[in-house]
């Protein structure tokens, strides 16, 4: 038991007595006369009148310093534990003075990291709070892929082509509809180009049947207006370009300056690197021919169609 280690005024009154009838002093040899443990509530006078010479521990004699003698439960380790001289080392009682911890020279343990409370108070940061998850609704149909184009040219969606705002809009400040500096219209939607590749998957948009050779005769006819086609050559193909006026991003009107004649040159002044090829395959309508290729008097078959 530790109780013996404690000064006699500082032990309970039941335990004193006990130690009183024991005849025990701190050390656990024989004591003096019981008065040493007088229950008057005062602590003992540092007389020697009463004590045996044998007494060596200042419990019930004061020094005088202001060591508090610790109490433990377990009184091996009372006894053991060398007393600290150094204040540092009393405030720090783990590791123990002479402990192979405090000998050697590795650091302590790392904290661990996930504790808010040992940030702040180390005055860290929080960590940063996770973004919110975006909020996926059900997955895009096929078709709804196909509008989200992952690279090449921001679809561009806006008012209808004959709205009001793309009669009026833009930022020209001479009311053409180029809305920005590389003269790129608002297309409507449903018409970016993802829709245009699409719709080129459903089949012939060249409005005619069988490969055609076309006369510039009759290209020039096809204008696009009076209820005629708009076909156009490059390099000496023919397209049929009305399908893909309210899709190209640089305005149906652009486009329709090449409607019924030869488009390589404006086509190449404004965009060569687009591939026109590959996004018109659909829309051939056949090769350009001279002017009486297969006829003896220079009429076309398609005029004779129409
Ligand atoms: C059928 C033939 C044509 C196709 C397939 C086509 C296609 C395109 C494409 C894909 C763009 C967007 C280019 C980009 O974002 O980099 C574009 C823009 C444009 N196109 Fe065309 N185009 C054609 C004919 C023409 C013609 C004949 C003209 C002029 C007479 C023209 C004038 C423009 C302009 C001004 C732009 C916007 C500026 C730019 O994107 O650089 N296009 N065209």
């Amino acid at each position: 038991m530790s109780w013996n280690i404690l000064p006699q005024w500082l032990l309970p009154e039941q335990w004193r007595s006990e130690a009183q009838e024991r005849g025990l002093d701190e050390s656990g040899s024989k004591a003096g006369p019981p008065e040493l443990g007088k229950s008057d509530g005062n602590p003992p006078q540092p007389t020697k009148q009463g004590l045996p010479e044998s007494e060596s521990t200042p419990k019930a004699r004061p020094t005088g310093t202001d060591e508090v003698p610790t109490f433990s439960l377990n009184g091996h380790d009372s006894e053991e534990r060398p007393k600290p001289t150094n204040p540092v080392e009393a405030k720090s009682m783990f590791p123990a003075a002479n402990s192979a911890q405090r000998a050697s020279a590795m650091p302590p343990p790392p904290r661990p990291a996930s504790k808010p409370a040992n940030s702040t108070s180390m005055g860290l940061m929080p960590p940063p709070s996770r973004p919110a998850v975006a909020q996926r609704g059900p997955p895009p149909s096929a078709a709804a892929s196909l509008r989200a184009p992952a690279t090449g040219p921001l679809p561009n969606r806006g008012p209808p082509a004959n709205s009001q705002q793309r009669a009026s809009g833009g930022l020209s400040p001479n009311g053409a509809i180029t809305p920005n500096a590389r003269g790129k219209v608002l297309l409507s939607p449903g018409h970016s180009p993802m829709d245009w590749a699409a719709l080129t998957r459903t089949g012939n948009l060249a409005g005619v049947s069988t490969f055609q050779r076309v006369t510039p005769s009759q290209l020039r006819s096809m204008t696009g207006r009076k209820g005629k086609p708009a076909w156009s050559s490059w390099q000496g193909k023919v397209y049929n370009i009305s399908p893909y006026l309210p899709f190209h991003p640089g305005g149906e009107a652009e486009l329709m300056k090449a409607a019924g004649r030869g488009g390589t040159k404006l086509f190449m002044d404004v965009h060569p690197w687009v591939n026109w090829e590959n996004m018109l395959t659909t829309c051939l309508v056949g090769v350009l021919v001279p002017e009486n290729h297969g006829m003896g008097e220079g009429e076309s078959s398609l005029e004779d169609m129409d």
